[in-house]
C-alpha cells in the first residue's frame, strides 16, 4: 500500500500576516497552506511573496506538509510567484481557479524550467464551473507525471460567486459539484479537500461540514482559523472502534480458512475482501495519524 499522509487539516493563513507564518510552526494541523491569492491585497503581494519565501528557507514546519497557493498565471503577479515559489521548494504549490488541464501542464514546464525538486508537488484548486464540467479531465492529468498534480481543494465560495449559488445550511446546492469532484479525484487516485467553512464562530455548523466531507469520501478539510483544527483533526480520523473494527475483518481474511473465500460471515454480517481492503486502508491511516502524535 503506498505511504498514507493524514491532511485531515489544512490551514490558509495570509501570506502577508507574519505573526500567522510563526505561528504555521506550532499549530496541529496536518497541512499549512501559506496564501498569496485572494487574502493578500494587490499592494501587499510582493511582500507577501518575499516574506513567504524566507519562511520556506527558514523551515520548521515540519511535520506539517507546507503549501503555498499563488497567484493564477493570468494575473499580474502569477509568473513571479511560480518562479520564486518553485525556488524555494514547498511541499505543494497550490494553483487557483484550475479550469482545465492545460493549465496544470503549463504550470508542470515552469516547474521544470525552474528546477523545482522532484518531490514539490501540485494541488488544484477546483472552484470555477468549468472546474466541475472538466473535473475528470484536470484529475487525469495526474497521470501526466510533469504535471506533479497530487490533490485537489475545493473553493466553494468562489464556486457560489460563479454560479450565484447559496452558501446554506448543509449545503445542498453544493452536493453535486462535491460529489463529481470527489469522483474525479478518486477515479484518478488523488487526495481531495473540502472547502472552508467561513462561519469562525459557529462549531457546530464547522462539525456538521466536517461530518458531511468526511461521509462523502474527502480527506479533510481546508480552514480558516486555528480554532477549527481540533474538530477536523478529530472528525477525519477513524475512531477507536472503527480502527478495531478494521483490525477484526483485515486479520478475518489473514486466517488459513479464510485464504480460498472471498466472502466470509463475521459477527452476523456479511464481508467480502473488498471490506478487508477498506480495512487495511483505516488501519494505514490510523498508524500515519499515530506516528504524528495527534
Ligand atoms: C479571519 C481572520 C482574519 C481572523 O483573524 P484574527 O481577528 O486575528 O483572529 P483571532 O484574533 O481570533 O486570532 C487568534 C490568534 O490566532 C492567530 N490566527 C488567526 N487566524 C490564523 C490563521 N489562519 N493562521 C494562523 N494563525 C492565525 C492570530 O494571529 C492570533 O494569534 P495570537 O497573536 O497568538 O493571539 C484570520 O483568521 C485569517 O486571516 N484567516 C485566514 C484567511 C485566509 O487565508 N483566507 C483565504 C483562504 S479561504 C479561500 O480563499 C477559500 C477558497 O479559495 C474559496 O474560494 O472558497
Ligand atoms: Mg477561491
Amino acid at each position: 500500500m503506498t505511504e498514507i499522509r493524514p491532511r485531515r487539516s489544512a490551514l490558509y493563513m495570509p501570506g502577508s500576516n507574519a505573526r500567522a507564518l510563526e505561528k504555521a510552526r506550532t499549530l496541529p494541523a496536518d497541512v499549512v497552506i501559506l496564501d498569496l491569492e485572494d487574502s493578500v491585497a494587490p499592494e501587499a503581494k510582493t511582500e507577501a511573496r518575499a516574506q513567504v519565501c524566507a519562511a520556506l528557507r527558514q523551515g520548521g514546519f515540519a511535520p506539517r506538509e507546507v503549501v503555498v497557493r499563488v497567484n493564477a498565471l493570468d494575473t499580474p503577479w502569477g509568473e513571479e510567484d511560480l518562479a520564486a515559489v518553485a525556488a524555494a521548494a514547498p511541499d505543494a504549490i497550490l494553483v487557483p481557479k484550475v479550469s482545465s488541464p492545460e493549465t496544470l501542464a503549463a504550470v508542470g514546464l515552469r516547474l521544470r524550467r525552474a528546477r523545482a525538486p522532484e518531490r514539490v508537488r501540485v494541488w488544484a484548486m477546483i472552484e470555477t464551473a468549468h472546474a466541475i464540467l472538466r473535473a475528470d479531465a484536470i484529475a487525469g492529468a495526474a497521470h501526466d507525471v510533469d504535471t506533479r498534480l497530487d490533490c485537489f481543494v475545493l473553493g466553494l465560495n468562489d464556486l457560489a460567486r460563479e454560479t450565484r449559488a447559496r452558501l446554506v445550511p448543509g449545503r445542498a446546492p453544493m452536493l453535486p459539484w462535491m460529489a463529481t469532484a470527489l469522483a474525479a479525484a478518486r477515479a484518478n487516485g488523488i487526495d481531495i479537500l473540502d472547502g472552508v467553512c467561513n462561519d469562525l464562530s459557529d462549531a457546530a455548523a464547522l462539525r456538521a461540514e466536517c461530518v458531511q466531507a468526511r461521509d462523502c469520501g474527502f480527506d479533510g478539510k481546508t480552514l480558516i482559523h486555528p480554532n477549527q483544527i481540533g474538530t477536523a483533526n478529530e472528525i477525519f480520523s477513524p475512531t477507536p472502534e472503527e480502527v478495531s473494527e478494521a483490525r477484526i475483518v483485515a486479520e478475518a481474511f489473514e486466517k488459513p480458512e479464510n485464504a480460498r473465500k472471498g466472502a466470509i460471515a463475521l459477527g452476523g454480517r456479511m464481508v467480502e475482501r473488498l471490506h478487508a481492503d477498506m480495512a487495511r486502508r483505516v488501519l494505514g491511516l490510523a498508524r500515519a495519524i499515530e506516528a504524528r502524535g495527534s
